[in-house]
């Protein structure tokens, strides 16, 4: 089952595949024309009622399958109001051909008649609230004509963002749905079609452009409500937790805070203004920090564990510990990683190994990377986590649902480049489910470095990545 909204980014996921909305709403009016045949006998009586969305332009390109019907076809306002340009295409289309095409300009000039079948094509998914005017004068007669009713993708009133249904919804008697059921249909006493519209698979499983869909900034928000991130690093080494840090605030979080020991907190936080810095003693992380740090955690979205904390042993115990505490989201990267499969705790982590991290932790790999996705997926679930692990194609996994990244480039083996995507996934997971801050995540970094080596070539630097990153996840051109 999708929702709405995730068949948004499915479906401009398909788009930057190279399967155009355009040609998918072809397809969905194809699908909606062999409904029609199902229910309504050659010759019969059918009107079409296209609201000005792309709902309505898939019943708009129905029309030229239907021929062999007496056909009305009804737009719901003026053609100028049309929102889409592929629906007002395909009424243009209608007009070209001289289709039988009427314009209702107010609720007080619909006039259903008495067709053998209705099509519902007023609103789809792209619906707010209870019907208004003059959808909701049609949806009336609709619900208390004779004839059969045949609701486009959802009935008329269906919210498929949560399967609410308004007071003054269609009653549809069929439903012709698109790629995949969506949220209430079950519930209703109308026979529903699932149709076929072209959707590649891999418009599921690959992280494309169609997913940075899920991130939204509202304009209201305050300082601290798109995320707040703690990264737990650095002892034996500086750089790695300053760049988690800097990542964190280029992926979109309000405040990023770095709990470092003592001797490398002035270095860490020399690396940049952005960030705030809260030393603990001694030279590495020990079990002694635990307390606080927990405490420190526990005020932050986010925990981002591991870069530059090395592995010594009482570091290791110390980490264990400190996941045993902390029942948050926590981005486990780096040293931090080899802890994790016998730690016991209420955390959700993401994990981001690369390939030889991974088996490192009792994974198995693969060169062919479809084989690689059954076995991160298996793991995943074994572990009960989520998975990020890093290749040329990055897998995603929460164990039960899984998806592939491809950007990157060989540019980005350099060092460092696996602090900034902890960062970024930590950023993003204060605001997303943890497998689509690591699939985000995983798209834009890998994104950053082909923008990067794009305009200068290979050498890239971990620290050329951080000002590629807001574009990488924020300017995608969206199509209609
Ligand atoms: N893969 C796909 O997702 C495809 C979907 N297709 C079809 O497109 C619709 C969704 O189209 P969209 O243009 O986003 O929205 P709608 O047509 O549902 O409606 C937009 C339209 O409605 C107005 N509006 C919103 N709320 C109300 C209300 N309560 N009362 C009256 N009017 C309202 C809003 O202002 C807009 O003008 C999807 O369902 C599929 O049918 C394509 O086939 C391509 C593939
Ligand atoms: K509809």
């Amino acid at each position: 089952m999708l929702t709405g909204s995730e068949m948004g980014v499915v479906d401009e996921n398909a788009a930057a595949l190279g399967v155009p909305r355009k040609q998918l709403m072809e397809s969905s009016g194809n699908a909606v024309a062999q409904a029609v045949r199902a229910h309504a006998d050659t010759g019969a009586s059918v009107t079409v009622v296209a609201g000005r969305g792309n709902n309505g332009g898939d019943a708009l390109v129905a029309a030229r399958f239907l021929d062999d019907y007496d056909l009305r076809v009804l737009l719901l306002g003026r053609p100028e109001t049309i929102t889409t340009d592929i629906a007002r295409e395909n009424w243009d289309a209608l007009q070209s051909a001289e289709y039988p095409t009427e314009q209702v300009g107010d609720a007080s000039q619909f006039a259903l008649g008495d067709p053998d079948l209705v099509v519902d094509a007023m609103l789809g998914t792209g619906i707010s609230g209870a019907l208004r005017e003059p959808e909701a004068t049609a949806a009336a007669a609709m619900t208390a004509s004779d004839a059969t009713v045949l609701s486009v993708d959802v009935p008329s009133g269906l919210d498929a963002a949560d399967g609410t249904l308004a007071d003054n919804a269609v009653d549809a008697d069929h439903v012709v749905t698109f790629h995949d059921t969506k949220p209430g249909l079950s519930d209703l006493d109308a026979g529903v079609t699932v149709a076929d519209i072209g959707i590649p698979e891999a418009a599921e499983l690959f992280v494309e452009r169609g997913d940075l869909r899920r991130l939204t900034r509202d304009p209201a928000s305050h300082k601290g409500d798109n995320g707040e991130v703690l990264v737990v690093g650095g002892g034996p080494y500086t750089g790695a937790p300053a760049l988690s840090a800097q990542a964190a605030l280029r992926g979109g979080a309000d405040l990023v805070r770095v709990a470092a020991p003592e001797p490398v907190a002035r270095e860490i936080q020399g690396y940049s203004e952005n960030l705030i810095v809260r030393p603990y003693d001694g030279d590495v992380l020990a079990p002694p920090h635990v307390d606080r740090l927990a405490d420190l955690a526990a005020d932050h979205d986010t925990l981002v564990l591991g870069p530059g904390l090395g592995d010594a042993d009482a570091t290791l115990e110390a980490v264990a510990a400190l996941l045993e505490r902390f029942d948050g989201t926590a981005v486990v990267d780096a040293d931090a990683l080899s802890v994790v499969p016998d730690v016991d705790t209420d955390a959700d982590l993401v994990c981001t190994p690369h390939q030889e991290e991974l088996v490192g932790m009792g994974g198995e790999t693969s060169d062919d990377w479809r084989e690689r996705a059954d076995l991160v997926e298996s793991f995943a679930a074994d572990l009960g986590h989520t998975l990020l692990v890093k290749g040329p194609y990055d897998v995603v996994s929460d164990g039960e649902r899984t998806r592939v990244n491809r950007t990157g480039n060989p540019g980005m083996t350099v060092g460092g480049t696996g602090d900034v995507l902890a960062g970024v996934t930590g950023a993003l997971a204060c605001v997303q489910e943890p497998r689509h801050a690591a699939s985000i995540a995983a798209y834009a970094v890998g994104g950053a470095g082909d923008a990067v080596v794009d305009e200068r070539g290979y050498g890239l630097v971990a620290t050329d990545l951080l000002d590629a990153v807001p574009p990488a996840l924020w300017s995608a051109d969206a199509d209609d």
